[in-house]
């Protein structure tokens, strides 16, 4: 199933409340926010409590990427805070499967990201107990940048590996440079998931922007 999951990142940070509720009302299927500590990434964003101020404006699923070291000191502060899904990065977790554990036993999915230079064969250990791969289209750190064109040969790759793993229902998301030039090739690729900050808020009408994402996604299934 395709989903689409704008990124918070590129929003007007001035009106949050409203533009959850904006994003939700134009057909968005889930809420991508930025965790970003200034020391894994070089950039600093939003916290539990400002997961938790939006949660009140919209029932969307709260997908959580945790750009932080030591993300097993925060797992529970965005489960409370209204988070639904928490990904975490393979480059900061030293016992991943426990933080994998941990994640579920608070009542959230699980989802694990890579960087552009991370393999996808280290997943494979892990595969049967996570909801989710983010494939990181772009060094993570902030919005606007480029798409990596060599992404496409590793949502692929990892697309292969979760077939032959047995049944496929772990999501493949993409983040990172996403725009309507690029969502059909990610989405050959295998993607399902994709995140887009920048040509989703934009000086373009939200819901004008959302549309066409959804129709280039689905064109692309087709
Ligand atoms: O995690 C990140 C950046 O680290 C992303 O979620 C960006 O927010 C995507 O922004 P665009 O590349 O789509 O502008």
């Amino acid at each position: 199933m395709l989903k689409l999951a704008p990124s918070l990142l590129a929003a007007d940070f001035s009106t949050l409340g409203q533009v959850v509720k904006e994003t939700a009302d134009a057909g968005a299927d889930m809420l991508h926010i930025d965790i970003m500590d200034g020391h894994f990434v070089p950039n600093l964003t939003f916290g539990p409590d400002l997961v938790k101020a939006i949660r009140l404006h919209s029932n969307l699923k709260f997908d959580v990427h945790l750009m932080i070291e030591n993300p097993d000191l925060y797992l529970k502060a965005f489960v409370d805070a209204g988070a639904d899904i928490i990904t975490v990065h393979v480059e900061t977790c030293t016992h991943l499967h426990r933080t994998i554990q941990q994640i579920k036993a608070l009542g959230a999915k699980a989802g694990v990201v890579l960087n552009p230079a991370t393999p996808v064969n280290l997943l494979e250990p892990i595969l049967k107990d996570i909801d989710m791969v983010l494939i990181m289209t772009v060094n993570p750190g902030f919005g606007g940048q480029s798409f990596i064109p060599q992404s496409i040969d590793k949502i692929k790759r990892l697309k292969k590996m979760i077939t032959n793993n047995g049944p496929c229902t772990i999501d493949i998301q993409v983040d990172g440079g996403i725009t309507l030039d690029n969502v059909q090739d990610v989405i050959n690729a295998g993607a399902n998931v994709i995140v887009a900050g920048s040509a989703i808020y934009n000086n373009q009408a939200l819901s004008d922007n959302i549309k066409r994402f959804k129709e280039a996604m689905y064109a692309a299934n087709a």
